[in-house]
């Protein structure tokens, strides 16, 4: 059987959200962003091997809170860049130096800033990708109506024909590879972009409302209230 991987880019400072520390390491449901995010990939049926990019500054603050946590979810670390696809790209690059990487592997992409991802959508992400689906981006569509323009000049669009875009996306090995040899352009805002240049053979599959990416403060206490909820069913 090949294995199989996720990225969890997790290298950012987090200057929306403000604060000390980047927002991957502040706590949610009393323990950090992140380990909830690393929890969900362990917790899947697809068992990924997952890397984690840090910024190299982090590296120690990582280790002290693996400790203070008892988090034993194997991982391997590397570090990040200056830019989201930079990021992306060190671990593509960490991946390829793999003897377990081979043409049949899929590599997820995911935000570490996304803990509330589902193992059940992880799953169907790396179960629908294949040779005939290499790339498949979870997505939702909007619950409010949509207007493309500026403030002056704008017109409605439809809706139906709009997708939100989330993480984890999945690509077949070979095509997130050769994707990110490319130079890097201001538009690269996911993986999705990066790939498109080479495959418009983009799959989108339903996403998650509560897959949300914490982005300001109010965020983390959204993401507070899901998991208190859950928790009231369990
Ligand atoms: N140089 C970067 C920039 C971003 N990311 C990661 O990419 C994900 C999505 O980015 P975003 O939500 O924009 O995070 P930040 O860049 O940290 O936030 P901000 O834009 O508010 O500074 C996050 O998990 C973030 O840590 C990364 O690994 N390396
Ligand atoms: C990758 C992403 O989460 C997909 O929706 C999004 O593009 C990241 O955007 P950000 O501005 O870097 O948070």
């Amino acid at each position: 059987m090949s294995t199989h991987f996720v990225i969890i880019v997790a290298a950012g400072t987090g200057s929306r959200l403000g604060g000390n520390l980047p927002k991957q390491f502040l706590q949610l449901d009393e323990k950090p962003i992140l380990m909830h995010t690393l929890e969900k990939f362990a917790a899947s049926q697809s068992n990924p091997q997952i890397v984690l990019v840090l910024s190299e500054q982090m590296f120690a603050l990582w280790d002290e809170l693996c400790k203070e946590f008892d988090f034993h979810i194997p991982h391997q670390v590397t570090k990040g860049g200056n830019s989201r696809f930079q990021s992306v790209k060190n671990g593509i690059e960490f991946i390829k130096g793999s003897p377990k990487l081979s043409q049949e592997s899929k590599i997820a992409v995911h935000d570490g800033a996304r803990p509330m991802v589902s193992s059940k959508l992880i799953d169907e992400l790396y179960s629908t990708c294949n040779v005939d689906k290499p790339a498949v981006i979870p997505a939702v569509q909007s619950t409010n109506s949509v207007r493309m323009g500026n403030q002056d000049q704008n017109h409605a669009v439809d809706r139906q024909m709009v997708w939100l875009v989330q993480t984890p996306q999945l690509f077949m090995s070979n095509l997130l590879i050769e994707a990110y040899e490319q130079p890097e352009e201001n538009y690269f805002t996911d993986d999705a972009s990066v790939v498109e240049k080479l495959s418009n053979n983009l799959y989108l599959l339903p996403g998650d409302q509560q897959n949300l990416k914490i982005t300001f403060e109010e965020d983390i206490a959204i993401a507070q209230q899901l998991f208190n909820k859950i928790k009231r069913y369990l």
